[in-house]
């Protein structure tokens, strides 16, 4: 399979920390992967690199071969590249309707695009007037990876969409991303719920201290006991 995504020996420094040591990172195009890591590891500092919101102090990002390391935010969305933050980045005064309007970078939005985003997200129609300050955590997530999939991307980088939901609320997220990973959207997605990231994720890479220390086949890893407990103190203590 073609690789979308490339990092190689990815620097970040934010202030006076040396956050990201050298990461080396492949996104195979089309399907899941998934990132894990211990809280403070450094995923979230990785996906704002990738996006331009902190700048590399070494190493190169590339996108569908293009080098993307020096490129301002704008233009790296420009190129389809969508980011679901952990806060959601949703504007919670403005109804459901207006937080995708605000969206769509061309100003409309198509309308067989929404029913797609409806079949996948039902609530949102059914809120779609209701101020979404108003919504549910799930149903907020919900919203926030709608606003990202308004129009198609590439790939899209989505930092724990499970965070304090539900179990009911978890299944019908996996089986929304899921349905998106199916489409022509490459998923770049951190998780710590380890039975979300094994049932999703067709790769996995593990982060700890700013670096990548494993990556492989989820299926690998689903497999091999002795792995993820070697691993576990990393990445899947809070998996379920
Ligand atoms: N704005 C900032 N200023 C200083 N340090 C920061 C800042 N943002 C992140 N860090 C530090 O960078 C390290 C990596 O944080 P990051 O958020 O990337 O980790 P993470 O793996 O996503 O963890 P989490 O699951 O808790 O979000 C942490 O030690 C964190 O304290």
């Amino acid at each position: 399979m073609r690789d979308l995504l490339t990092l190689e020996g990815v620097h970040t420094h934010i202030a006076q920390y040396h956050i990201l040591q050298g990461v080396d990172l492949t996104v195979p195009e089309g399907g899941v992967a998934v990132m894990l890591g211990r809280n403070g590891a450094g995923k979230t500092t990785t996906l704002r690199t990738i996006m331009g919101l902190w700048g590399a102090s070494a190493g190169t990002i590339r996108f569908d071969g293009t080098d993307i390391t020096r490129l301002d935010t704008p233009a790296i969305a420009r190129l389809g590249i969508a980011y679901v933050p952990e806060n959601m980045g949703i504007f919670t005064d403005l109804t459901v309707r207006e937080n995708m309007i605000l969206a769509a970078t061309g100003g409309a939005m198509e309308s067989a695009r929404l029913d797609w985003i409806f079949a996948l997200f039902p609530p949102l129609k059914t809120f779609w007037d209701k101020q979404a300050g108003n919504l549910s955590g799930g149903q907020k997530q919900m919203l926030s990876v709608a606003r990202a999939v308004i129009e198609p991307r590439r790939l899209i980088l989505i930092d724990e969409p499970t965070k304090g939901l539900a179990p009911a609320i978890i299944k019908s997220m996996t089986a929304a991303l899921a349905e998106l990973a199916k489409t022509d959207t490459t998923i770049l997605l951190v998780e710590q719920n380890f039975a979300m990231a094994r049932s999703l994720g067709q790769t996995v890479s593990v982060m700890d201290d700013g670096r990548i220390v494993h990556s492989g086949d989820m299926a690998a890893l689903a497999a091999d006991a002795g792995l993820q407990e070697k691993l576990m103190g990393l990445s899947l203590e809070a998996h379920q």
